[in-house]
């Protein structure tokens, strides 16, 4: 389980208070709530992005104790955000910008095949794509370590109804065929309605 027990977070206030959530494996927890309510701040204390005030976040039922970008239990969680133009580096290929977590470089092929980017495109630089086509690359990234959990932070905002569908299959099947647990925030109660076995709102 990714469990967020009684955090409260924030900058130089909190903006939550309290907040438990669990996402269990195999289990897709929508998170919903009005803009501002503090979703994307909860995405990065699940993510260890975000050292919270109080509380506490366990993986799999050891408490996290490292909150910054290198903490050894961060390649449990794989994470997406709204724009994939802010996470991938302008001058990479999209080839290298799926490779950057990895040691071994042979298993690009591979990814880039789950998320339908052709050999053409993974020899692209980010202004030479659109969206669609970055974010399946940010989506293979982000499943390259084979994280335990996915977290999705408005993930599909900037894409057409075509993509979004085709990367929440990707995910989908991700989960099936490894059993994570995904935490997917949209203000899209639709996209949510379809996609989460359940939903919290904050
Ligand atoms: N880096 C930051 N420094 C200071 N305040 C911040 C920072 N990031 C977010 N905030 C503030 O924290 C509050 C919650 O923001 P957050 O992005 O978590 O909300 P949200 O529910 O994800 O909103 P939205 O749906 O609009 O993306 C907002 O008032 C926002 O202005």
């Amino acid at each position: 389980m990714l469990t967020a027990k009684d955090v409260t977070a924030g900058y130089s206030a909190p903006v939550i208070t309290d907040v438990s959530l669990t996402v269990a494996p195999g289990q897709t927890v929508g998170l919903a709530g009005p803009s501002g309510s503090g979703k994307s701040t909860l995405a990065r204390v699940l993510a260890l992005l975000h050292k919270p005030f109080a509380g506490t976040v366990e993986i799999d039922g050891e408490t996290v104790t490292g909150f910054r970008f290198q903490a050894r239990q961060r390649t449990k969680i794989g994470v997406l955000f709204q724009q994939p133009r802010l996470s991938v580096d302008p001058r990479f290929t999209l080839r290298r910008a799926i490779a950057e977590p990895l040691k071994d470089q042979d298993r690009v092929g591979e990814l880039a095949d789950l998320v339908m980017l052709t050999d053409d495109l993974l020899g692209r630089r980010p202004h030479e794509v659109s969206d669609g086509q970055l974010q399946r690359a940010c989506l293979a990234r982000a499943l390259a370590l084979d994280p335990r959990y996915l977290i999705c932070d408005e993930m599909t905002t900037m894409l057409d109804a075509s993509t979004t569908a085709a990367l929440v299959g990707v995910i989908r099947a991700y989960q099936e065929r490894t059993g994570a647990g995904v935490l997917a925030i949209s203000h899209d109660a639709t996209l949510l309605n379809r996609w989460a076995d359940e939903t919290v709102r904050l």
